[in-house]
């Protein structure tokens, strides 16, 4: 085969990539169906575990519960599922097979829920999808949850397949970001974002100088989002909820040890510490900055609608402050929080969800036409996305 000549190969390239910008055009969500009361967690918590005995903890984990700005969470972990694995609560006992075989199932499982109803609010149909990306914490074995999400959806099997393990909170953020990529770059592409995280791989009991895991069972719950993504969206069917603007990822210098995750015989390990939202907090500003200045849109913080993950409640607040935002801005981020938790990093979606939900009920007095998503995560890791509404595209649904 004789070679093409350089000029054909870069209008071959241009035929490949997509004319517009990459845009969100349909979003789904789901949780398992046990939904616990958070006033209701530390005594729950203590008495499956057994350890009422340890009076001091379960005071900790009570008043960081009132504080969390969490008012429920759902949990794919029962106490039936809990009674036929008393294991579990014991993190030094060799439990991570048998959590494995649950959340192998489990996991793809509410992915699928979630993205059934994305691929619903998209309207065409799932074999029409080109490309996958899969985000869990709980992904352990080959052929992994994106194969299994592929399968119960019944995609084409020409689908090009992505899995994103242990990204933590950033999962939702990182795939957003590559779905955005590959719709770019490939014309006609549309690309199912599925995060799937429940959190029974990292359940045990509560322990003496093991504070992290108290701080942990206060804020996290397990759900699903799913989003398609595309460019070009073709009328009437496809509408563009949210157009993707910019992406940047940014890593705080000197935080690798900030928030960590480690999975171990006895399930999944993190720590995170208390300065994570002063960390975040400190450098959420220059990466806003950076992004518009890119763009070259001038933006003034109160103007734009937020997507934030809502991390723990006192990141938001950190943001809220060094950004000056009034009050109600972060209110899709706080709506989430209050009623599912951290879901790790399925919650942007959630959020996502939240501000649409918000824009059609006409909840908000503005409708801004630019906005951020914003995920943290191990690293300290950053996403940015600099979003934008084409007129009417929320507010007419
Ligand atoms: C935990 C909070 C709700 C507590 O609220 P306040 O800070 O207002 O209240 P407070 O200062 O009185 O603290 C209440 C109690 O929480 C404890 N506390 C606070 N931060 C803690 C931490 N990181 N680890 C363990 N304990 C912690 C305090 O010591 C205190 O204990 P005592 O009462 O004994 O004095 C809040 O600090 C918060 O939202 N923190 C952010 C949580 C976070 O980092 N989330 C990111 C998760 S990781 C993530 O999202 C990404 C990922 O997983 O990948």
């Amino acid at each position: 085969m004789g070679s093409a000549p350089a000029a054909a190969v870069g209008e071959i390239r241009r035929a490949q990539r997509a004319d517009g910008p990459a845009a969100v055009l349909g979003i789904g969500t789901a949780n398992p169906p046990t939904c616990m009361a958070q006033d209701d967690y530390p005594d729950y918590y203590f008495r499956v575990t057994n350890s009422e005995h340890l009076t001091d903890l379960k005071a900790k984990l009570t008043r960081i519960c009132k504080k969390s700005g969490i008012k429920q969470r759902f949990m794919h972990l029962t106490e039936d599922l809990l009674a036929a694995n008393p294991d579990f609560t014991d993190r030094t006992s060799a439990s991570l097979d048998a959590r494995v075989d649950i959340a192998s199932a489990a996991v793809p499982e509410l992915a699928a829920s979630a993205a059934a109803k994305a691929i619903a609010d998209w309207g065409r149909p799932a074999t029409e999808i080109t490309h996958l990306i899969f985000s869990t914490y709980s992904g352990a074995r080959a052929p992994s949850a994106d194969r299994r999400l592929a399968s119960l959806l019944g995609l084409s099997p020409t689908v090009s397949r992505t899995m994103l393990n242990l990204h933590g909170c950033y999962g939702g953020g990182r795939s957003l970001q590559l779905a955005k990529e590959l719709a770019e770059n490939n014309r006609g592409a549309r690309v199912l974002v599925a995060c799937s995280e429940i959190t029974l791989i990292a359940f045990y009991g509560p322990e003496d100088g093991c504070l992290d895991n108290i701080l942990g069972q206060a804020l996290f719950g397990d759900g699903s989002g799913a989003v398609i993504v595309g460019a070009d969206p073709v009328g009437p069917v496809e509408r563009p909820l949210f157009e993707m603007a910019f992406a940047s990822q940014t890593t705080i210098p000197g935080s690798e040890d900030d928030i960590s995750m480690e999975i171990n015989k006895g399930g999944m390990e993190y720590h995170i510490s208390n300065k994570v939202p002063r960390l975040i907090g400190g450098s959420v500003e220059r990466c806003l900055i950076d992004a518009f200045d890119a763009l070259g849109v001038s933006a003034k913080w109160n103007d734009l609608f937020w997507a934030i993950h809502p991390g723990g409640r006192a990141i938001l607040d950190h943001i809220e402050e060094v950004l000056s935002l009034d009050d109600g801005k972060l209110a899709a981020s706080r709506h989430v929080l209050s009623e599912f938790g951290n879901m790790s990093g399925t919650t942007v979606i959630f959020v996502l969800d939240e501000l649409r939900r918000r824009r059609v009920a006409k909840l908000e007095s503005e409708a801004p036409e630019w906005g951020v998503v914003m995920a943290f995560g191990p690293g300290i890791t950053i996403e940015t996305m600099v979003l934008h509404t084409p007129a009417g595209s929320l507010e007419g649904n």
